[in-house]
């Protein structure tokens, strides 16, 4: 391989587009971002554009190249990395789709999911590793179908393509040469069966999809096609949802790793090896990336309002005015006074799964500041990870002594050793905090012998924060437990009022 060829990675995100080049010592040596229109058209609904998707993914490229001054040349392959279960339906023919891209976000088919739950919720867990909610892509499918005027017949006469968005840049980058995914993507429709490792057709008839226009899966790290650059054509040799992709860029590659990724929400992802665990506190199972001779999997958890709590103590409270405001505010106070926020604010994901509790704030008293609740803020945040944690430590039968984590609120220095604390554990912070993108190029890298194996990735010593924990166990046991009377009173109030 020469020394001048680059791995791009694609990363395609729910808010906006973003491309990057790393260098064979796994630096990233330029990166290039859009963000793109977020469309609400009824209450609870979310749709994407999946040609802005594809035109603003396809400019960052273009922005990458130019601003590195790289060639088309020196592009040795591309990684692919993308926001999970958003669904997009296109026809063969012409690559047009049929509908806007229905968000991971968008609750549109609740009803259709609640009404299958009772006979259904099991077996779905057992195939799929996920629970039946409108999040995963299988309903979104079906309600394309359902509303698209022609597009059952054309479906069923073989003429539309069904994709998450790795599928549909896929397709694009190769002239629609290509239609296929990986594992890890697949393990997010409720259509795939995690076990076998194949599209389920039990599950295809129960959400009465045709199974021509599912596309081909593949190994995480495998052959995607060739993407046309140009005059050029450079190999996508490595495709991964985000969360799982961060999982691989932080090399948890161990059963009993795990890393917790801090933006707008919190996904936290356990590798449990090459064995699916099912959870008995309402963790998903999903699939880990994985490579032709080896399939890896990974409990997963999600809390609903990580980042995004902070944004609200901006913009509906005001107590900010930056997000990074809220770490030295925090610091101020030597702690809550005693004040918990429960930001359930569309209710509690795993392990409660209650959609009717609602955001609360207790324990004030006379004294309570806005230091104070902006510290209860950045506290709740790592609360709720602690509950995801421990559920996943229960589930997995052993306990974590060290927790990997990255995402955008991991600058806030506050949140992190309050992290380390609560959990008892250490929490380790990249230099490099852009590890979902690094995973995916790791992937594309290993495909093409790039980097020769995993030892080679291993060798890529990157700088770290280690927070160490540092509270006494005392102290410990009493936050968790103001913790758990803070979450029984934002339950407890949502069941007064039903
Ligand atoms: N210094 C900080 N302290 C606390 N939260 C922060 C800080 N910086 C960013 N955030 C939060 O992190 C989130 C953005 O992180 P990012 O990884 O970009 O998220 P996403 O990929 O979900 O858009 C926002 O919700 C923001 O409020
Ligand atoms: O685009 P992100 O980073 O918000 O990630 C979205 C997740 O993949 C949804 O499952």
């Amino acid at each position: 391989m020469k020394n001048n060829q680059y791995i791009v990675a694609l990363d395609q995100g729910t808010t906006s587009s973003r491309s990057l080049l790393l260098n064979q010592q796994g630096e990233i040596v330029g990166s290039a971002q859009r963000e793109f229109t977020q469309h609400y058209p009824k209450p609870g609904w979310v749709e994407h554009d999946a040609i802005e998707i594809w035109a603003s993914q396809r400019a960052t490229l273009t922005e990458l190249l130019a601003k590195t001054r790289i060639s088309h040349q020196q592009v040795a392959a591309i990684g692919i990395t993308n926001q999970r279960e958003t669904t997009v339906v296109w026809d063969k023919a012409t690559g047009q789709p049929i509908y806007n891209a229905i968000v991971w976000q968008c609750r549109r088919t609740s009803e259709q999911c609640k009404a299958l739950r009772p006979q259904w919720q099991q077996t779905i867990r057992h195939k799929t590793g996920l629970v039946l909610d409108p999040y995963f892509s299988a309903t979104k499918v079906a309600w394309i179908l359902d509303n698209v005027e022609g597009a059952r017949e054309k479906a069923e006469r073989g003429e539309l393509a069904f994709g998450t968005i790795d599928t549909w840049l896929i397709w694009n980058l190769t002239d629609g040469q290509v239609h296929a995914t990986d594992v890890t993507n697949a393990s997010r429709t409720m259509l795939f069966n995690i076990h076998s490792l194949q599209w389920d057709e039990e599950l295809l008839t129960l959400f009465n999809i045709p199974k021509s226009m599912l596309p081909q899966v593949k190994s995480s790290s495998d052959d995607f096609g060739l993407a046309q650059l140009g005059a050029n054509q450079v190999p996508i040799g490595g495709v991964a949802g985000d969360q799982q992709s961060s999982l691989f860029g932080q090399l948890c590659l161990q059963p009993g790793m795990a890393k917790n990724t801090y933006g707008t929400g919190c996904f936290l992802l356990m590798n449990t090896g090459e064995k699916p665990v099912e959870s008995d506190h309402g963790l998903l199972t999903t699939i880990a990336c994985s490579f032709p001779d080896k399939v890896q999997y990974a409990l997963e958890g999600a809390v609903f309002m990580g980042g995004a709590s902070v944004q609200w103590l901006r913009d509906e409270f005001g107590l900010i005015r930056h997000a990074k405001d809220s770490e030295s505010m925090a610091q101020e106070v030597a702690d809550t006074q005693g004040t918990y926020l429960v930001p359930a604010f569309t209710g509690l994901g795993a392990p409660y799964w209650d959609p009717f509790a609602r955001g609360t704030l207790v324990g004030m008293t006379r004294g309570t500041g806005a230091n104070h609740i902006v510290r209860a803020t950045l506290e709740s945040i790592a609360y709720q990870s602690m509950d995801l944690l421990q559920a996943m430590e229960q589930d997995a039968g052993h306990r974590l002594s060290h927790l990997k984590v990255d995402g955008g609120a991991t600058a806030n220095n506050f949140l992190m050793q309050f992290q380390a604390d609560i959990l008892n554990c250490e929490v380790e912070r990249p230099a490099n905090v852009e590890t979902t993108a690094a995973g995916a190029a790791y992937l594309a890298g290993l495909h093409i012998g790039y980097w020769p194996d995993i030892d080679a990735l291993k060798q890529q010593v990157q700088d770290a924060t280690i927070f160490n924990p540092n509270m006494g166990e005392e102290q410990r046991q009493q936050l968790q437990s103001g913790w758990e009377k803070a979450l029984k009173a934002a339950r407890y109030w949502a069941e007064l009022n039903q």
